[in-house]
């Protein structure tokens, strides 16, 4: 891909975390939701999971995209490995309650798929971004009233970093935007293995 092309950016996600991580990394996406049926992926574990289900949201979303060279698509997909299972979001409220049952006191691997992929050039890189979360040893009280806030109800692993959750998290070990739902620093080494500087992408 050559630096004369005016790059711009489709995000395949309907994350408002995602768009807000790349405005404020001064990149304004263009959203476009993939609304592809998750259930479908079968994958060997989270890792895999979460790439696949990222590579499907940008895939099915460039192929409604007219062949413009300038156009970099990205989807993202994530997910918490705990324990041996897979956490996506909760179906209800009473998982979200179960699950930090389970995680207080304990840790997870917080897995977001990243996959970009060029529309001309028919070039993509993929890449799994992952963080270890340890969290706090809640009470029940606590856990009531965050389910109750319906925070847990939309969000991979029941949890967030930067909302409400923040209180509920001791320590992270990797890239923070990777456990909201898009790593910055790994999005900038897929642009460069597609030839791409992620300065290009900044607005004016
Ligand atoms: N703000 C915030 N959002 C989080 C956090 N952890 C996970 N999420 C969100 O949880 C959602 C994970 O579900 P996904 O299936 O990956 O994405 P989605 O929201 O369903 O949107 P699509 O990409 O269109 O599927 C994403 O919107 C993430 O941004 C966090 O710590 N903070």
């Amino acid at each position: 891909m050559g630096n004369d092309i005016d790059y711009r950016l489709v995000l395949a996600s309907a994350s408002p975390a995602r768009r807000a991580l790349l405005s404020a990394a001064g990149i304004d996406a263009e959203v476009m939701v993939s609304g592809v049926d998750e259930s479908v992926v079968e994958a060997a574990d989270a890792y895999e999971l979460c790439l696949a289900l990222a590579r499907m949201k940008a895939r099915a979303i460039a192929a409604e995209l007219p062949p413009d060279p300038g156009i970099l698509v990205l989807g993202c997909d994530s997910v918490l490995a705990f324990d041996g299972q897979i956490f996506g979001k909760p179906a209800n409220a009473e998982e979200a309650a179960k699950r930090w049952e389970m995680m207080r006191g304990r840790s997870g691997v917080l897995h977001t798929g990243h996959h970009v992929t060029g529309l001309v050039s028919g070039r993509q890189a993929e890449a799994v971004g992952t963080t270890v979360v340890h969290f706090s040893d809640i009470t029940d009280a606590e856990i009531a009233a965050y389910v109750a806030s319906e925070e847990p109800l939309n969000v991979a692993g029941s949890f967030t970093i930067d909302g409400r959750g923040a209180a509920f998290v001791e320590r992270i070990e990797g890239d923070p935007g990777n456990v909201i739902g898009l790593s910055l620093p790994l999005l900038r080494k897929l642009l460069i293995e597609m030839d791409v500087s992620i300065t290009a992408l900044w607005r004016a």
